[in-house]
């Protein structure tokens, strides 16, 4: 097989590589992913996304492209908040979407974006996420403290804790405990620090994944849940994680994330390494 086309790209560095594969005609099985995604023996990334007609997957969807996205051990997701930023952002700089604002497909249903300069100029992405539901409250066991959390659904799932200690010193380098019969297909695990009325920090372990530096649909849920423990379902707020800084509002039954998506490097896979995984 010729090499393969790929993009490396990130949004506040949870970072992704990229398959234009507008056919479906690649075959993404989890060893390839895990592959990929590997920083010792791959190219390193939270995740991949490929892009894909919507038509060629079959997807009945407003938009043309379809971000295929997978976790770094293979696992499927069903949205990625920072992923689709990056995403947007190829879609116009490969002239595949004239932009500045268009729909792409995902498995949580279609989200619309729009690319545009931020108050400083730099180049952001604006997504209309759905809505961000509060499905009940659970725990988590971190650092060997128990803390409540929120649940949050934004497509995918989320336990959102709100805590006193300073998340800069909880140890995430292995999953934190959480219930199983609450969350049966996983969960991502946000931990948050409310600094003012409308700014938070949060530190995240992701589903699939681990620590990352940061979570698009993660900080959305954070914002949900911050909201709904002061008794509000509505407001904004920014967000800041250890990769850089997203805004947020929440809305009636609609939530929006606005950050940056960089793109560092494209290239061609080798393809006798490819073809030797299965
Ligand atoms: N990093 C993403 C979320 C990716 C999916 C997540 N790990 C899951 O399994 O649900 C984001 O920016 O939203």
């Amino acid at each position: 097989m010729a090499g393969i086309e790929f993009l490396k790209g990130h949004g506040t560095q949870n970072d992704f590589v990229l398959l234009p594969d507008p056919d479906a005609s690649l075959e993404l099985t989890p060893r390839r992913i895990a592959a990929l995604c590997d920083r010792q023996q791959g190219i390193g990334a939270d995740g991949v996304l490929r892009v894909v007609r919507s038509a060629a997957l079959g997807v009945d969807s407003a938009g043309e492209w379809f971000m295929d996205y997978r976790n770094a051990d293979g696992s499927l997701a069903e949205m990625c908040g920072n992923g689709v930023r990056v995403f947007a952002r190829y879609l116009v700089d490969a002239g595949l979407e004239v932009g500045p604002e268009f729909v792409v497909g995902t498995r949580a249903g279609d989200r619309p974006v729009r690319v545009h300069t931020d108050s400083s100029g730099d180049l952001a992405v604006t997504v209309h996420m759905g809505p961000a539901a509060v499905t009940g409250t659970s725990v988590a066991v971190v650092s060997g403290k128990q803390v409540s959390g929120v649940a949050v659904d934004v497509g995918n799932p989320h336990l959102v804790s709100v805590i006193d200690d300073d998340v800069s010193t909880l140890d995430l380098s292995r999953t934190p405990r959480y219930d199983t019969e609450v969350f049966p297909d996983g969960v991502n695990l946000e931990f948050v620090n409310v600094l003012g009325p409308e700014s938070l920090r949060m530190r995240v372990y992701e589903r699939g994944v681990g620590e990352t530096r940061a979570c698009g649909t993660g900080t959305v849920a954070a914002v949900a849940a911050a909201l709904h423990l002061r008794g509000d379902d509505t407001g904004q707020s920014t967000v800041e994680v250890p990769g850089g800084r997203v805004s947020v509002t929440v809305g009636r039954g609609t939530a929006t994330l606005t950050g940056p998506a960089v793109f560092v490097a494209r290239g061609e896979l080798d393809a006798a390494w490819w073809d030797a995984l299965d």
